[in-house]
């Protein structure tokens, strides 16, 4: 066939389309077509703009929150230069916050936003930032429709408004675990093509009194002690958590208390499966489902019994404790691309209660470098996992007022617990709980996993080679 010029077809438009690159990364590239009528070529453009329009899915409006001073303190940049030309390219139109202080986003979307008018919320920053969404959105949420998000035993209301994550933080673990790569463009056209994640979130509760939430780690030793050694260093970047990281191995130290559980009994899935949660995973559907249908019975017991038994469905554990570890997903983060806990599911309804008793610092540290490779982290003799509904630490030591009041300050009691704490020669007595990066006030806790209360703009890990385009070609 002879080839036209295209002054022979002096009308053309450009369709914009999602195309799958390397290691999960989604480019956006266009395809020009040429034709001979304006008119023809009209109809195709008014065509194409009327499907896109009836895709309910896609946002059209969205509330967007910068953090300037997350990780490297791109944010601005990364959303002006990357995110931003390709909202407008798709039509979205967006209302732009630059936060002025920490909990700006929060507060602002819990009192002040008029959400009805968006389709979803972004946040352009790190772990810390999304926090501050989960946090403002579901307690919007729980206030709006009368519920008491102090009571541990309560169903929370889920959220209906999507959030999006443009990763800008250190360690951006909930993108990494839901888009599979920590890509602002990735992400800004998983959020343009109007892609849809539930995920769990645990509240936190101390006392019948509502601490936080979490949908990553919460974890009490070693993570615990790194986390508030790393604040003190933020000036460091993201390089503070090696720094802290190797301090915190060094000192090694353990902490005594009582873990008691709810394992997930009626559920697919278990934290040892090769299987992974993966763009439509099953065994989320499977238990969400199951979920919804049939809400599980919260039994009460008196913990303190024996070094590990069962009473009414729940078990009880008493040890000494180097780390204890709720993961509601894999945590997988470029410095773990297989995560914490690599088979825990982003929507499963449980968390993987991961229980690493005291070892020699050799031992820990295989078990640490298990986290970067092919090896079985949960294989050794003092770690042990369970999938768990709820669960509770209990300190063995009580932490008076005075602790509390230090702690709140960001001070650590020594001297009160060398006195309390028999077994110990410079060892405290309590770790910090980290809470997705937060640092919490009271070492006792209780959790409970609200299974789906929030959704995404992902669609979870896909499976690869993914190197071919969409089936369906999506429209930017
Ligand atoms: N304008 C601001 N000034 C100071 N702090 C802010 C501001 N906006 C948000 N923050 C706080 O900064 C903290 C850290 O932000 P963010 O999560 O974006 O980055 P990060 O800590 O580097 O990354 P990661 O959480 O992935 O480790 C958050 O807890 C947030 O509450
Ligand atoms: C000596 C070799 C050691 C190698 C160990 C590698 C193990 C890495 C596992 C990483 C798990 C990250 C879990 C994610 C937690 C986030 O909610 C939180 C907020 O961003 N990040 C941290 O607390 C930051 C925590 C950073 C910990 C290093
Ligand atoms: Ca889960």
């Amino acid at each position: 066939m002879p080839q036209k010029s295209t002054e022979a077809y002096p009308y053309a438009f450009t369709v914009s389309y999602v195309e799958r690159a390397w290691q999960h990364r989604w480019r956006c590239s266009d395809v020009t077509f040429h034709c001979l009528e304006g008119a023809l070529c009209q109809q195709w453009v008014q065509t194409i703009r009327e499907q896109l329009t009836a895709l309910t899915s896609r946002p059209k409006h969205l509330l967007v929150y910068i953090n300037p001073y997350g990780g490297k303190q791109q944010g601005e940049r990364i959303y002006e230069q990357k995110v931003a030309p390709l909202f407008t390219l798709a039509s979205i139109s967006t209302d732009v916050i630059v936060t002025e202080h920490a909990n700006h986003a929060r507060d602002h979307l819990r009192t002040e936003a008029e959400l009805k008018q968006y389709d979803g919320v972004v946040c352009v920053g790190g772990d810390g930032m999304f926090s501050e969404m989960v946090h403002g959105l579901v307690s919007r949420t729980q206030r709006d429709n009368g519920v008491d998000q102090n009571s541990p035993e309560e169903k929370l209301v889920p959220c209906t408004l999507r959030i999006g994550i443009i990763p800008a933080g250190s360690t951006d673990c909930i993108c990494y675990a839901t888009v599979g790569i920590n890509d602002p463009v990735t992400s800004a056209l998983h959020i343009i093509v109007g892609d849809a994640q539930p995920m769990d979130v645990c509240s936190v509760h101390h006392n019948n009194t509502f601490l936080r939430y979490s949908v990553s780690l919460l974890g009490y030793g070693f993570y615990g002690d790194v986390l508030a050694d790393s604040e003190r260093k933020r000036w460091m970047g993201p390089a503070r958590y090696d720094f802290s990281g190797f301090k915190t191995f060094l000192t090694h130290h353990y902490y005594e208390g009582t873990v008691s559980f709810l394992p997930a009994t009626d559920i697919l899935g278990t934290p040892r499966d090769k299987t992974r949660c993966r763009a439509g995973c099953f065994i989320c559907q499977h238990n969400g489902q199951l979920y919804s249908e049939d809400a599980p019975e919260i039994c009460e017991t008196d913990p303190d019994v024996s070094d590990s038994e069962y009473k009414g469905g729940w078990r009880v554990i008493r040890g000494k404790f180097l780390a204890i570890n709720a993961a509601s997903m894999s945590c997988a983060c470029p410095r773990s691309p297989k995560g914490l806990s690599p088979a825990a599911h982003l929507a499963d309804g449980t968390t993987d209660l991961i229980l690493v008793r005291k070892c020699s610092r050799f031992n820990f540290l295989r078990h640490l470098l298990r986290h970067t490779s092919k090896y079985d982290q949960f294989d050794m003799t003092f770690v042990e996992v369970h999938r768990v509904r709820r669960f509770r630490f209990t300190p063995r030591y009580c932490q008076s007022d005075s602790e509390l009041d230090l702690r709140e300050n960001g001070k650590r009691l020594f001297s009160q617990i060398c006195r309390d704490h028999p077994a110990c020669s410079c060892s405290p007595a309590y770790s910090s709980w980290n809470c997705d990066g937060e640092i919490l006030p009271h070492a006792a806790i209780e959790v409970g996993v609200h299974c789906q209360l929030i959704k995404l703009f992902a669609r979870g890990i896909e499976e690869q080679p993914v190197f071919e385009d969409l089936p369906n070609p999506c429209a930017v």
